[in-house]
């Protein structure tokens, strides 16, 4: 059986997927495919390892129906149909739980850098703009024993809260579809409502997956009810939140600042006015970019093709309503 990546991955995928038989083509190059090329190379294959950014949307999985299984190299699914994928009898899988520490580090690190304007800091330096002793300038804010707001509170929300608890004594509110019993265990975590978490938090961190439901979540209306000295984080992605009305928020001073690993779209431009404020950090979308993750995520991946292909269930599914053919 033929398994196609559609971007180089770390080699143990490779390697864990010809011991079990199957025979494995990478993509060559570091760009994302065209559309043509992944549907091309997916009619030579059994199986997709989807590594960058594109879309698996009606048309394509229509095209390419005879996939025995789909599997991403991301926990989030929001650039494949499920729905469809699940229609047509296609198992899906995911990579959860290798990468939640190395996100929740980056919301962690975004909080921080967002609290004391470090990327804007940083910016200075180079621009020989250093800052000599200015009692009064560019201050930061304190974050210990303040309150942390996690939207989404699974498994990377989860890490979040417990870094903000334990480094900082930050009390913990979260928003979730369900309660969360071992944060609130745990972590002394309270259930709130998403009203609630708008109007309670010092930090808003943003977890939970993109769905039609948490589309623009973050909008003009919700940062208006967020605190003035509020930060807002969002390592999920930019979809959720509306990018016009964060830089409103954030320049009228609606909130004080915000952390982002994630922009919609993405690449961000290098010209977009919210690289320049003084109370932004934004990166380019490395929240599970370690090399422990990315490993981890490699054997994910790799496993649920050769479940898959072996023709059971996968241990990682999206959709485990679907039959493994
Ligand atoms: N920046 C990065 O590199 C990365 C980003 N991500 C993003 O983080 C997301 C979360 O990942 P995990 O924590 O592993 O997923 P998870 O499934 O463990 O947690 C998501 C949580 O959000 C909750 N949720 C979903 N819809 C909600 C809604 N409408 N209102 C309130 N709560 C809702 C779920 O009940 C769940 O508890 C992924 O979907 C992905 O988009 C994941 C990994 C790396
Ligand atoms: O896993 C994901 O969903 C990512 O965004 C990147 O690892």
């Amino acid at each position: 059986m033929k398994v196609f990546i559609s971007r180089a991955i770390p080699e143990i995928a490779t390697e864990l997927m010809e011991k079990a038989g199957l025979t494995v083509t990478q993509f060559p190059d570091r760009r994302n495919m065209s559309r043509r090329e992944l549907i091309d190379a997916c009619l030579q294959h059994d199986a997709l390892l989807s590594v960058g950014h594109e879309h698996l949307d009606k048309e394509f999985l229509e095209a390419c129906s005879h996939l025995k299984v789909i599997s991403l190299y991301s926990v989030g699914f929001d650039k494949i149909d499920v729905a469809e994928a699940t229609r047509l009898g296609i198992p899906v899988g995911n990579t959860p739980g290798v990468l939640s520490a190395a996100t929740a580090d980056t919301a962690f690190l975004l909080m921080l850098a967002a609290s004391r304007k470090a990327f804007y800091q940083h910016k200075k330096i180079l621009n020989g703009q250093w800052n000599y002793y200015d009692p009064t300038a560019d201050l930061g804010i304190e974050l210990y024993g303040k309150t942390i707001g996690i939207f989404g509170l699974g498994k990377i929300g989860f890490e979040m809260a417990k870094r903000c608890k334990g480094a900082y004594d930050m009390k913990v509110i979260y928003h979730n579809r369900s309660a969360n019993p071992e944060a609130e265990r745990e972590l002394g975590a309270t259930w709130v409502s998403f009203e609630e978490l708008l109007s309670q938090s010092d930090v808003l961190s943003v977890h939970t997956a993109l769905t039609p439901e948490t589309k623009d979540k973050f909008d003009k209306t919700a940062f208006s009810k967020m605190r003035s000295n509020a930060i807002f984080v969002n390592t999920a992605r930019g979809g959720i939140h509306n990018e016009a009305a964060l830089k409103d928020a954030l320049e009228s001073g609606t909130i004080w600042g915000a952390g982002l690993d994630v922009t919609n779209p993405e690449p961000m431009a290098a010209d977009n006015p919210l690289l320049q404020l003084p109370n932004t950090a934004i990166l380019p979308h490395i929240g599970s970019a370690t090399v422990e993750a990315r490993e981890g995520m490699a054997r994910r991946a790799a496993e649920n093709v050769i479940a898959g292909l072996k023709g059971d269930s996968l241990p990682y599914p999206v959709n485990p309503e679907v039959k493994v053919r």
